[in-house]
Parts: structure tokens; C-alpha cells; sequence
């Protein structure tokens, strides 16, 4: 991918006649800690081979709880659970021997160099001796600490102990990776360091799982994106396709001539045709209510799913009633939107299977093609 600041909507595997299974297939996935915590009570999740997965939760929704489940590091209480293409419980060493892991804490040993702590990972994993040295040079360019391959890891940075963290997890080639909130404590230039690797490794054809608090993260990074709230998912769809069902877009036009002349001008635009047609979609959901005009002192805000499109059509209504419009702007939605009406409890589920538009065999929503552009948003600490 060349674009390293947005994600451009691909589809892995969907109709590449590929037999490649599934990287992550659960049905009914539970976990129960000793104690009766019931941090997981029912994951169902599919995640095609060569897909970015962001997996999104607020603290303590069971992220961790489920990416461990998937890595073979706790059992499922209940449920079936197969990561590429094998039981984790009854295949536990196959699986194992196909992802890698970096895990929340790093791990790398400060006293070895990155070379060493590559050579170190390639022990634990058994990789073949005679691959270990290009497999190591392969991976310190990837992440870009070629340059201080034999700088021992405890004087590097953060960003830079977490790149070679994620190295470590790729000595052995793994099909699938996961990266449980690999970014948290990063300064935004370390971060966005990182994403860039995550692409490439996503590029070479890793099925990458990550779980964040960033919404930024996932809308740059993933194909498709779940909310976890209460070990339940919620939500489940490419960004693009959630936030247009969640945040709808808003247009906002700006009128001369102060409050009274804003008034007359959000007058026209609820009579407007263009207004009655949008009015007409789908019902039933927030994003889905017809669409809602505001005014603020000096514009007129319309909030619709595709308000973009109905843009021009208020242009011209409002041209034709002699109304002065002195600009015109889209605000486009974001996984902030999507996240705080996850989290409100007020709305139950927006996952794809609720909504009838899921479909399982092709593993994701239908394209999200026609969608807004991804766009920045903020870290969510809820
Ligand atoms: N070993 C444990 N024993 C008992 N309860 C646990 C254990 N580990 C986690 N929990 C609880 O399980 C729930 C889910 O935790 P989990 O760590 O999976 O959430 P998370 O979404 O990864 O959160 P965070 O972003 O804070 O890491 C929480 O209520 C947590 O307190």
C-alpha cells in the first residue's frame, strides 16, 4: 500500500477463489475467570485471511481476555474456537506454530540487542537455523532498526522497543498476528511510526487482529472493525459502512445576514424536495432517522446519511428562493460516533447480523466503496 495516511478499502480473499480458512472463526466464544468473572460471554467473529481487524473496546470489555482465548494463552469456557483453520483447544500446538503475539507490556530483553533478541525468538520458535540470519535481516529492515541492529534494546525508545516487539512476533513467519493495544503510551509520532509497519507486515500478506482504545488507529488502519462492550460484540462492518450508519453526515451552510436571515434560510431547506426525498430512506436507527436541520447564528446544519449528496440540491433550493449562501462545508463521521453510540446502552447492537445485511460466508459487509473517506478522530479512555 503506498497511502500511509489512510486506509483504502480492500478485500482480502473475498471472490480470489482462495481456499485459504478462515485466520479467525468463533461461535459463541466465553470466558469465565475463576473468580465468576464473566469477562467474555459471547464473541462470534469471522476474520478472512489477509484482513486488518481492528478489535475495539472501552477498558475492561474483553479484548485481552478474547485475543488470549485466540493465541492459545486461556481456554474458551464455552464456545467453538478456530484460528487458521484449527481448534484452539484440540490443535493448540498447530495453532501456536501459525500466529504471533505482542502482547500489551513489552517484551523485549533490554540487555540483548535487537539482533539478539531476534536470534532469541527464533530459538523459542524453532525457526530452521539456516533461515535465521535473512529472516532476521528481513525483519530489522521491516521495522526499520536495521541501523541499530547491535544497539542493545535498553537504550532504545518506546516506539522503537515496540517495533521490535512486533518483529519478535514475526520471526517465524506466522500467518496470523496479533497485536493487543500495540500503540498505548506511544507519542503520535512513535504511533504513527508503527501503523506504517503494521501495514507492511499486513501487506505481505499477515492477517493482522488488533485490539485498540484509538479509533484513529483502526479507521487508518483496518479493513473491518468490531465493538466489544460487555464481552458482547456490538458492532461489526468496515469503518466507512459503520459511520455512515452512526454518525450520518452534516452539511453546513453558511448564510449572510445574521440569525433572522439563517431562519428564513432553514425554512426553505425543511421544505425543500431534496429534504422530503432524503427523508424517505431507511428508518429505524439514530443514523437512519430522517434527516435533521440545525441553525446555528451565521448557517444552516443539515445532518443526514449522505447529506453530501443532498448538497447541491439545497444549493439550488436555496438559490432559487433568493437566499445568499457565503460557503459550504461536509463534516464527515467518525469511529467516535460509532464508539459513544456503542457505548450508550441505549443502542443495543449495530453488528451487521442485527441489522440482516451480514453476511457470514463472504466474512464482512458489502463494499464500502461508495464511503467517505476515513478521517482522523481521538483516543477514546472510556
Ligand atoms: N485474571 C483475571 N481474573 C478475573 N477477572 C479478570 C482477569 N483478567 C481480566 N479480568 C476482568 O475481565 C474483564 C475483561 O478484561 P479484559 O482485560 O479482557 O478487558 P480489556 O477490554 O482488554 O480491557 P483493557 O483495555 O483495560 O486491557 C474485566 O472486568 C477485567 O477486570
Amino acid at each position: 500500500m503506498s497511502d500511509e495516511t489512510s486506509r483504502p478499502t480492500r478485500r482480502p480473499d473475498r471472490d480470489d477463489g482462495s481456499d485459504r480458512p478462515l485466520a479467525v472463526d468463533t461461535e459463541g466464544l466465553a470466558l469465565t475467570y475463576a473468580d465468576g468473572t464473566e469477562a467474555v460471554e459471547d464473541v462470534t467473529l469471522s476474520v478472512p485471511s489477509g484482513e486488518c481487524f481492528g478489535f475495539l473496546g472501552a477498558n475492561g470489555a474483553g479484548k485481552t481476555t478474547t485475543i488470549k482465548v485466540l493465541s492459545t494463552l486461556l481456554e474458551p469456557t464455552t464456545g467453538r474456537v478456530r484460528v487458521v483453520g484449527r481448534d484452539v483447544t484440540a490443535e493448540r500446538a498447530n495453532v501456536r506454530a501459525s500466529i504471533g503475539y505482542m502482547a500489551q507490556e513489552t517484551s523485549v530483553d533490554e540487555e540483548l540487542t535487537a539482533r539478539e533478541n531476534l536470534a532469541f525468538a527464533c530459538d523459542a520458535y524453532g525457526v530452521p537455523t539456516d533461515e535465521r540470519t535473512d529472516r532476521i535481516a528481513e525483519l530489522l529492515d521491516l521495522v526499520d532498526l536495521a541501523d541499530v541492529a547491535d544497539t542493545p534494546a535498553g537504550n532504545f525508545s518506546g516506539g522503537m522497543k515496540k517495533r521490535l516487539d512486533a518483529a519478535t512476533a514475526l520471526v517465524h513467519d506466522p500467518e496470523l498476528v496479533f497485536l493487543d493495544e500495540p500503540t498505548t503510551g506511544l507519542d503520535p509520532t512513535a504511533r504513527e511510526r508503527l501503523w506504517a509497519y503494521f501495514r507492511r507486515i499486513n501487506d505481505r500478506g499477515t492477517t493482522v487482529f488488533l485490539t485498540t482504545q484509538y479509533l484513529e488507529e483502526a479507521d487508518r488502519l483496518c479493513d473491518r472493525v468490531a465493538v466489544v462492550r460487555d464481552g458482547r460484540i456490538v458492532a461489526d462492518d468496515s469503518p466507512e459502512r459503520l459511520k455512515r450508519r452512526v454518525g450520518g453526515e452534516t452539511v453546513a451552510l453558511e448564510i449572510d445576514g445574521g440569525p433572522d436571515a439563517v431562519e428564513s434560510a432553514a425554512a426553505v431547506v425543511r421544505e425543500s424536495a431534496a429534504l422530503d426525498a432524503a427523508a424517505t430512506g431507511d428508518a429505524g436507527r439514530p443514523s437512519d432517522a430522517g434527516p435533521t436541520v440545525e441553525t446555528t447564528d451565521d448557517a444552516v446544519r443539515v445532518t443526514a446519511r449522505d447529506a453530501s449528496d443532498l448538497g447541491p440540491d439545497l444549493l439550488l433550493a436555496l438559490r432559487d428562493a433568493g437566499v445568499a449562501v457565503t460557503g459550504f462545508a461536509v463534516a464527515e463521521p467518525t469511529l467516535d460516533d460509532v464508539f459513544f453510540a456503542v457505548a450508550d446502552e441505549s443502542v443495543d447492537d449495530l453488528s451487521e447480523r442485527e441489522t440482516g445485511r451480514f453476511d457470514r460466508d463472504r466474512g464482512t459487509g458489502q463494499s464500502g466503496d461508495d464511503g467517505p473517506e476515513p478521517t482522523a478522530s481521538t483516543g477514546v479512555d472510556a
